[in-house]
């Protein structure tokens, strides 16, 4: 069994970014699952399928052809990178990501990425669900107000408006439906280290992260 790392947390926390580097850093292979429940958000509207149908959005979800590949994500061979991005499309991934047919379609894929050399995942449940055995578990935290600032700055940077007061309203309600859906809630998994990022650096972040995996993983170093 290839050595996996789980990076979980809210919104804007920071995993992607720990993530991609800390893979960047091992060579390892990256997962960003959020983007699998953005994809399916996404697909859905294109096909007019309603945020709640399970059945149809299950069937979607193990229909849709995906592709990561330098940096972008395609869906069927369409580049979605940026569509996938909006809070809208986060907000439609929150909802199909609460409906546990959604999760139980997505799963074989998720676990399909375990490969050698190592992988590095993150999401909401990567250490709880679907990778209950990974070497090293991060939960990375911050709060609303931080999380909505970064989002905040990461939109204007893209040239796209923003509100930040409705970014923190919008940040707080997808928490709320992440932290307390019956099934794969966000939560810090056992075994955890919990990063709280609202006053450190993305380097601090790192360091903190590298020096538990190489605590766990000595051979990494
Ligand atoms: N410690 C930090 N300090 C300042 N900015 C940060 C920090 N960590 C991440 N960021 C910035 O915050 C933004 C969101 O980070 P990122 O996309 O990694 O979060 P995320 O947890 O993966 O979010 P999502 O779950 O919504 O995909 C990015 O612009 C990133 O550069
Ligand atoms: N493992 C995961 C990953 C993501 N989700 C849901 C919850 C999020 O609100 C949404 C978008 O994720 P993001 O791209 O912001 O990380 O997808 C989940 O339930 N489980």
């Amino acid at each position: 069994m290839a050595p996996i790392i789980t990076i979980d947390g809210p919104s804007g926390s920071g995993k992607g970014t720990i993530a991609s580097r800390l893979a960047g850093i091992l060579g390892w292979r990256c997962l960003d699952s959020g983007a699998l429940y953005r994809l399916l958000g996404y697909a859905a509207g294109q096909a007019g399928i309603s945020l709640d149908n399970a059945d149809e959005l299950a069937r979607l979800a193990l229909d849709m052809r995906i592709e990561f590949r330098d940096g972008q994500v395609l869906l069927d061979g369409e580049d979605v990178t940026l569509a996938i991005r909006s809070e809208q499309a986060g907000n439609a991934a929150s909802k199909v990501a609460a409906l546990p047919e959604v999760r139980a379609a997505l799963l074989a894929w998720q676990r399909a990425c375990a490969v050698e050399p190592g992988l590095v995942a993150d999401g909401r449940d990567m250490g709880s669900v679907v990778f209950p055995g990974a070497d090293v578990k991060i939960f990375l935290d911050a709060s609303a107000e931080e999380r909505a600032q970064r989002r905040y700055k990461q939109l204007i940077e893209k040239g796209l408006s923003a509100n930040l007061q409705s970014l923190v309203a919008e940040i707080r309600e997808r928490d709320d439906r992440d932290r307390n859906r019956s099934v794969a809630p966000l939560m810090a998994p056992e075994g955890a280290l919990i990063v709280d990022s609202t006053a450190l650096s993305i380097d601090e972040v790192l360091e903190r992260v590298l020096d538990r995996v190489y605590q766990i993983l000595p051979e990494l170093k």
